[in-house]
């Protein structure tokens, strides 16, 4: 294929990993798959980057989205990055992503374009660098509902066929996907840098950081404690989101968090339908350190890994680094529940604060607890004073609901708009584990169309139109407590 029909795309790349210092990138001649054949494409987020849609939807887009191909100004690499799993620390890197560069958007914005499963990189260790189907679509389709439920997060732009089995447990239909994101930078990439690489290497890691995400506290007085200091805000932004919606991360390893303060990695991530704090889908997460309830202090834990690998660059003197890293880290805890109260608030429809709603929020918590119910249409239900809804027969729910009343009328707001705000704020929908496996199933059987109208209904959450309804509905509860979540296929 000519460069030129290449371009048609609407390719617009630069290479700015590339001036990072060496040891952070291994540049990767690409190995192309055999008959790539595209399964789904996300138009709107290609025309929001600047691609021609009509064009990528053709031949061009499957060799590019399969690395066949690379666009003018690509210079394909795969990025080393280290981190904690599961609280031990180890190398990691691109095993089987390569960043194709990135995408200068019309409106001025930079993503990276990285192939999730284009081959092996000196990353991979003993594995083939390849990505089956069925997991790759689960992260489009989760990745694109994240993005709908108004949550910062990598998003899908494509995924294609490699032509090329995979072989697992059993032989599985090969996949690349295409991952748009505002960096791949992740704390992990902070560990390898302080770990495998000369402080002047991490110091040039942290001002390009600071360059592409935070570049107004450039001339701070120290801009790596500042750095410090707005990853962690962002990220005590983003679990209090995760929180609000009932989402489960699964595998909140050091190198599965950004420094842009999106979620990234789909891999074993599944929405909680029935309220408990302790519920853990991923079959590897036996201890349940990643559990719902854990998600914020863990995410605090892994700041504090970041903290630590900056620490050579905020002082000479390492007591001082120290005493400057925790006066940081001790305002973890207050913005998160900040976050978090701020946001239930709003599913509560409430604008102004009063200092009992924290309590408010938590008594309704502890009822949704102990009747097993919905996390998702418990909010649903009050925002649509659904009566039917089976927390409205127990006593002390109905004593609860009174009290939230009272709170609703002091509030100069009308009741109207309160509903709004509620709207707003508690999904319609959410994408439940069952319907994402039934998507999943008929599209490894050859039909997209389940998975299509899904994502379609998980564009707008918060529409709660007539379509939504039947997807509105948690699996039976055996079925809930008995699901499972792997990773790495
Ligand atoms: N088939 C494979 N071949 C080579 N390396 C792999 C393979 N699968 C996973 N890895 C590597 O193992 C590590 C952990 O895998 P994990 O499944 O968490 O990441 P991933 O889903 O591939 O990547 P990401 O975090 O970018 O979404 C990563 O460094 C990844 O690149």
């Amino acid at each position: 294929m000519t460069q030129e029909k290449v371009n048609a795309v609407g390719w617009k790349l630069e290479n700015t990993y590339a001036e990072l210092p060496k040891a952070f990138f291994s540049i990767i001649k690409v190995k192309p798959v055999d008959s790539p054949e595209m399964v789904v494409l996300n138009h709107s987020l290609a025309e929001s980057l600047g691609l021609n849609a009509k064009v990528v939807e053709g031949e061009e887009g499957v060799q590019v989205f399969a690395g066949n191909e690379v666009p003018e100004g690509s210079v394909p690499l795969a990025q080393a990055y280290a981190g904690h799993q599961f609280g031990n620390f180890t190398m990691l890197g691109d095993g089987r992503a390569l960043l194709i560069g990135e995408q200068m958007t019309p409106d001025g914005k930079r993503y990276d374009i990285q192939l999730k499963g284009s081959g092996r990189t000196p990353y991979s260790r003993g594995g083939d660098g390849r990505a089956a189907l069925g997991p790759m679509l689960r992260e489009y389709i989760i990745s694109e509902a994240m993005h709908g439920l108004g949550i910062p997060t990598t998003r899908s732009l494509a995924v294609v066929t490699s032509g090329e089995p995979i072989y697992r447990e059993s032989q599985l239909t090969g996949a690349i996907m295409t991952r748009v994101a505002a960096s791949h930078l992740r704390v992990g990439t902070f560990e390898y840098g302080a770990n495998f690489a000369e402080k002047e290497d991490l110091k040039a890691l942290a001002d390009y950081a600071i360059e592409r995400h935070y570049p107004e506290i450039k001339k701070d007085k120290n801009p790596y404690v500042s750095l410090l200091r707005e990853v962690q805000k962002r990220q005590a932004a983003l679990i209090a989101k995760w929180q609000m919606i009932g989402f489960i991360h699964g595998v909140m390893n050091t190198d599965n968090m950004t420094i842009s303060g999106e979620t990234i990695d789909y891999g074993p991530c599944a929405f909680m339908d029935t309220y408990n704090p302790a519920t853990v889908f991923s079959s590897i997460d036996v201890q349940g350190r990643y559990a719902y309830g854990n998600q914020p202090p863990i995410a605090g834990w892994n700041i504090t890994r970041f903290a630590e690998a900056l620490l050579p660059l905020f002082h000479d003197n390492q007591e001082k680094a120290i005493q400057l890293a925790q006066d940081v880290l001790s305002e973890y805890p207050l913005a998160f529940n900040t976050a978090w109260v701020k946001g239930m608030r709003c599913k509560l429809g409430l604008f102004n604060e009063e200092e009992a709603d924290e309590a408010l929020i938590l008594d309704l918590l502890k009822i949704m607890h102990k009747e097993k119910a919905d996390y998702t249409n418990t909010f649903r239900a009050l925002t649509l004073d659904d009566r039917k809804f089976s927390l409205f027969v127990y006593q002390d729910f109905q004593e609860w609901e009174k009290r939230w009343q009272e709170r609703r009328k002091r509030q100069p707001e009308s009741q109207k708009e309160s509903k709004d705000l509620m709207c707003k704020h508690n999904p319609a929908i959410i994408p439940r584990n069952h319907r994402v496996e039934e998507a999943l199933k008929a599209a490894e059987e050859g039909n997209l169309s389940v998975m299509e109208k899904l994502v379609s209904v998980l564009k707008d959450p918060y529409a709660y139109s007539k379509e939504q309804e039947e997807y509105s509905a948690p699996p039976p509860p055996s079925e809930a407590m008995s699901y499972q979540t792997f990773c790495g296929t």
